[in-house]
């Protein structure tokens, strides 16, 4: 049985990471982390979390946490992650992280630390989006650079960071597939007398609103037709379950940094 430890556990993935832990043959909740003063710590998790009494009451010791947990599940913001992975470092405990906005600096903090520890960091853990990653490689290679490429997110009015991390990925496979640096050619605003849209472009689009759990649509724009992929998903279940078969994955495995196109076999 492996000790899971969830940071973030009365968040919007968080109660929905107990569900799915408690919920996973083989994992057991140990610990449920929230930040120093959040107003539910001592509470029940699994009555935060609508999953009955658990026994594990919020709390915000993260180092008693680690070392009581094989594996940590993070969906939080990146400064909390790094501070996470540390800790997972100095235990030497591996982590599993959904966390989204990571600037280049902070991605190049989390490879250090993958160097010691096992870690899975992905922007979107269902399956459907990362089937949809390998969909889009292939309607890259077959469109080549006839056709536009545009990509549009939706998210809550909750969300912090934009574009979502799954959309600058989708925009990174089909850059690469393309031969495109996507730092370069992504154009994330395009306000009064911008002039026409250049040939080489990825457009970034977000809408933010409302309750949506998370829509992204990658268009390709050819002369008289087009192609949409889209994913959308209707509850937050899905990636919690890919987190919980992401911490089952991670036994045995060496440190390294990892994604969840490794843990579905997809890599
Ligand atoms: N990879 C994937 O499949 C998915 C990734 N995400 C990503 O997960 C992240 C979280 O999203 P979401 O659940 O909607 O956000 P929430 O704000 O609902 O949850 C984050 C939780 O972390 C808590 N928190 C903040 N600081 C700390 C700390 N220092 N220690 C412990 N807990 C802390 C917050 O508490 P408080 O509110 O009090 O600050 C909150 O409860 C985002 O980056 C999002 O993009 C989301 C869905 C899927
Ligand atoms: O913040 C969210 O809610 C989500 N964030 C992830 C992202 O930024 O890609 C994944 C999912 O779409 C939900």
């Amino acid at each position: 049985m492996m000790n899971v430890a969830i940071i973030g556990a009365a968040g919007r993935m968080g109660t929905r990471l107990i569900h799915a832990v408690c919920e996973t043959k083989g994992l057991t909740l140990s610990t449920a982390v929230e930040r120093d003063g959040h107003p539910q710590l001592g509470m029940d998790a699994g009555l935060i979390a609508g999953a009955g009494e658990l026994g594990v009451p919020l709390t915000s010791d993260l180092d008693a946490a680690v070392a009581a947990a094989d594996v940590l599940i993070d969906f939080t913001f990146p400064e909390v992650t790094l501070n996470n992975l540390a800790v997972c470092a100095r235990h030497g405990k591996m982590l599993v992280s959904g966390s989204t906005g990571f600037t280049p600096e902070q991605k190049h903090q989390v490879e250090e630390f993958a160097k010691t520890i096992p870690v899975v960091l992905a922007p979107n853990m269902s399956i459907g989006v990362n089937a949809c990653f390998k969909l889009l490689k292939e309607a890259a290679r077959i469109l080549g650079d006839d056709f536009d490429v545009e990509v549009v997110e939706l998210h809550h009015n909750r969300k912090k960071d934009s574009p979502s991390g799954t959309a600058v990925r989708m925009g990174e496979v089909v850059a690469e597939v393309l031969g495109r640096d996507y730092n370069q050619v992504a154009n994330y605003h395009r306000e009064g007398m911008c002039g026409e849209r250049t040939h080489a472009e990825i457009g970034m689009q977000t809408v933010r609103g409302g309750d949506i759990v998370g829509e992204h649509t990658v268009y390709f724009i050819g002369m008289g037709e087009r192609i949409e992929i889209s994913h959308r998903a209707m509850s937050r279940d899905m990636f919690a379950r890919g987190a919980a078969r992401a911490c089952v994955w991670l036994q045995g495995q060496p440190p390294g940094l990892y994604d969840m196109q490794d843990v579905l076999g997809l890599s």
